[in-house]
């Protein structure tokens, strides 16, 4: 029997693409869900095996509401990332094709890809007003509902085919280098072979506010020469003034290296939460070339 994916829905996102290029189609049925915390509750409930959510973006950074929900609201394992190249266009329904863009009145998409956009809305289409849809998918499926209202939408070609919609502008980011980092959470993926390099992400709480803490902190990765790939605050919802940190670390949480720099923070008094130790994959050229 097939495992179960869920991946940020409709048909047609980002997501899909990138849950379909980690896993194996004959191996994994690809299930959609509305909202973010949708799959990871999908996965936290069992009600599949694993989910594929977008963390982070080159142009507009973290997806907060992913890092959120995995620390607050469920206790899922990391098992794998993908970096995986992220290309928006323009999206509009047949009918309104030869519309100028000047003409149009409404851009619909997910926050982060408007966000990839902004030099060229505000170049292309200054007069249209923002509504933000759950997923970019969801975005291209209105625009194909209301055929005669001037609206765009900016997505994939994935959802222009399955929409049935125009291109009208293609490659519209306002920075080429456009990749968004997709992480794997719940049972299983995690079988990279021993050259795919590995990550651990850790989220660390400090005791107390004082001066140097988060310096105590990283200091034990650097005298061990411990590589991190990211830190990022967030609010611990606690209070104003109140954060834990994200922190990748280029190294596999079985290396005793790793275990030993666990342990000092630990001892510093800090708490300290693994999220998960998993094999970053890379987007080739070729499709479903990942080296598993
Ligand atoms: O809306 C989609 O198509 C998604 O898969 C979500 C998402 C994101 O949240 O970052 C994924 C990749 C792109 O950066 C834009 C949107």
């Amino acid at each position: 029997m097939k495992r179960k994916a869920a991946y940020l829905g409709p048909k047609g996102t980002f997501t899909q693409e990138a849950a379909q290029y980690l896993l194996p189609a004959s191996q994994y049925e690809f299930i959609p869900f509305k909202t973010i915390p949708d799959c990871i509750n999908a996965v936290d409930n069992k009600s599949v095996d694993l989910g594929v959510v977008p963390v982070e973006n080159t142009i507009e950074g973290s997806v907060n509401l992913t890092l959120d929900w995995l620390v607050h609201q469920v206790d899922i394992p990391i098992t794998g990332e993908l970096v995986y190249p992220i290309s928006q266009h323009l999206l509009v329904h047949q009918s309104q094709r030869d519309l100028p863009l000047k003409a149009f009145e409404k851009i619909l998409s997910h926050p982060q890809a408007v966000a990839q956009c902004q030099l060229f809305l505000r170049e292309n289409l200054p007069q249209a007003e923002i509504e933000y849809a759950n997923s970019t998918a969801e975005a291209a499926q209105v625009i194909s509902e209301h055929p005669t209202k001037p609206w765009i939408a900016i997505g994939n070609k994935l959802a222009k085919d399955i929409y049935e919609l125009s291109l009208r502008a293609e490659s519209i980011e306002d920075n080429g280098n456009n990749f968004t980092r997709f992480i794997v959470i719940g049972q299983e993926l995690k079988n990279g072979s021993r050259d795919v390099p590995y990550k651990t992400s850790v989220l660390v709480t400090l005791p107390e506010d004082f001066p140097g803490a988060l310096h105590q902190v990283l200091a034990v990765f650097a005298w061990r020469k411990i590589n991190l790939t990211r830190i990022e605050s967030r609010p611990t919802k606690k209070g104003l003034g109140s954060y834990h940190f994200f922190i990748d670390i280029a190294m596999d949480a079985e290396n005793v290296l790793m275990q030993g720099a666990l342990a000092e923070i630990e001892a510093l008094g800090c708490g300290i939460r693994l999220l998960g130790s998993y094999p970053c994959f890379a987007y080739t050229q070729k499709a479903n070339s990942v080296t598993r």
